[in-house]
């Protein structure tokens, strides 16, 4: 039975965070029922796949690496754009396998994350109020009255614009874009003259190297589906429950609901209220779900989220994606990790560290420091260390391109370079190079969580 209605309804009785106010709801359900009409975009196959991957990051068997814009736009559904993110996680992985010895499960925000919640409903610029900008989906950047008037017609482009970059992620995961004997290529000029880039030119040398010795003995690199495609996942912020709900879709093999608009979504924090609308349209869907837990969030919420979102304790199925800031979190987050480990849950820990540290510069541009984003990686890692629980992933903005948005790293962005190519439509992005960088250092962490781990498991071997 596919429904030709969205069937998750019971979130309307419940007050849903960050909605924007549709002028005409007449217009807005016409939307709904064209994209209920509409094929969906991935399908439950991939959502179970990457769940089962997902399952392995729980156990510690797999790092999770989720990242891309803070907001999508229209404009930027270029193949040059999307190929460029593509790049730029393909070399954080390789990073992250190559460093740290562990299969990585790459997931974009990517596809879909056009829509964005925000602090304030208004900005004023000029001395005249406008609405504030939410996200492609909903309005446009452009800052007149008139642009930024919601319109529903925008979820229609959203979809659209979402397959075309789903059709190529698709084709570049599948069609020798990604093949291991390209990792020179996924090299930007502008970052291999960084020292990151030099460092990751070395170990694609060094992979070239391995596949030539593996081809030598014998190993048909030419017919391996390994050395050739990647599992590239899809997924973003399940922010407009009217979005969400009408690409939703029953499965009847699998007697169960997908949103099919990502592969995995995940629940903002501002929206993430146990009793609220975005947690209840979660709880039924089968896809993989993240949840943002940021620096006010209890130990007791962790589990209530837990008990609605993942009463089986499915592993794979829930990830925790903690936000708490660089001075608070060897604070905040041991609490809630004891809590939900003692609630028996299996849940992915994955490290957001850029929404906990924005800052204002001195010119009024949002931005982060590198040395925060570290700093709150390495607390992440400790915490998890002293716990004995699993670091699973990272969720980081990012983007391909050669940015000012984020202070420091290699190449020390200062306060008054921000404005060189501050391009982002909301939150800074870490570059192409600060990524890399930031992918060596949360390689040489976690190799360095992995070997402890296997000292103690094998104290002999070690002296
Ligand atoms: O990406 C996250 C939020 O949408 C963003 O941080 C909100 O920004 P604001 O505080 O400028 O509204
Ligand atoms: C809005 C976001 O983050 P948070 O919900 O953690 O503020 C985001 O990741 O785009």
């Amino acid at each position: 039975m596919l429904l030709s209605d969205p069937p998750l309804e019971s979130w309307r009785q419940l007050p849903a965070a960050q909605q924007p106010i549709w002028p005409d709801p007449d217009e807005l359900a016409a939307v709904r029922s064209q994209l209920t009409a509409l094929p969906p975009l991935v399908v439950p196959e991939e959502c179970d796949v990457l769940r089962q991957r997902l399952a392995e990051v729980a156990r510690g068997r797999a790092f999770l690496l989720q990242g891309g814009d803070c907001a999508e736009t229209f404009a930027d559904a270029t193949v040059d754009r999307i190929r460029s993110k593509i790049k730029i996680l393909l070399q954080m992985a390789v990073v992250l396998t190559y460093g740290a010895s562990v299969p990585v499960v790459k997931v974009g925000r990517l596809a879909g994350q056009y829509a964005k919640p925000r602090s304030r409903d208004v900005e004023v610029v000029d001395g005249v109020e406008l609405p504030s900008y939410r996200g492609d989906a909903v309005n446009s950047i452009e800052r007149t009255l008139a642009a930024r008037v919601p319109d529903p017609r925008r979820l229609l482009e959203a979809y659209h614009r979402a397959a075309m970059t789903l059709n190529l992620i698709r084709a570049h995961a599948t069609g020798g874009f990604a093949d291991l004997r390209k990792v020179h290529a996924w090299n930007s000029d502008f970052v291999r003259r960084s020292p990151a880039g030099e460092r990751y030119e070395s170990i694609a040398t060094d992979i070239d190297r391995a596949l030539r010795f593996m081809e030598a003995c014998g190993f048909d690199l030419e017919n391996s589906e390994v050395a050739h495609q990647v599992e590239l996942y899809a997924s973003h912020e399940a922010l407009l429950l009217d979005y969400e709900s009408a690409l939703t879709r029953y499965d009847t093999e699998r007697r169960a609901y997908y949103d099919l608009s990502a592969h995995m979504v995940w629940i903002g924090e501002r929206t993430r209220d146990v009793g609220g609308a975005h947690i209840e349209f979660a709880r039924y869907i089968a896809n993989p779900i993240g949840v943002k837990l940021g620096p006010t969030t209890t130990p007791e919420t962790a589990v209530a989220l837990v008990e609605k979102l993942d009463p089986e304790r499915r592993p794979g199925r829930l990830t925790f994606i903690t936000r708490m800031g660089a001075g608070r979190i060897r604070d905040v987050l041991p609490p809630i990790v004891e809590k939900v480990t003692a609630a028996g849950a299996e849940v992915i820990w994955s490290c957001d560290p850029m929404h906990g540290n924005t800052i204002e510069s001195s010119g009024g541009l949002k931005t982060r420091h590198f040395d925060d984003i570290v700093e709150e990686v390495m607390g992440f890692f400790e915490v998890h260390q002293a716990l004995g629980t699993i670091p699973g992933g990272l969720h980081v903005e990012l983007t391909g391109e050669d940015v000012t948005e984020c202070l420091g790293g290699a190449d020390d962005i200062a306060d008054a370079d921000l404005a060189d190519r501050y391009e982002t439509a909301c939150d800074p992005r870490l570059n192409a190079g600060q990524s890399l960088e930031l992918a060596f250092l949360a390689a040489s962490m976690l190799q360095d969580i992995r070997r402890r781990a296997d000292e103690s498991a094998n104290p002999r071997e070690a002296s």
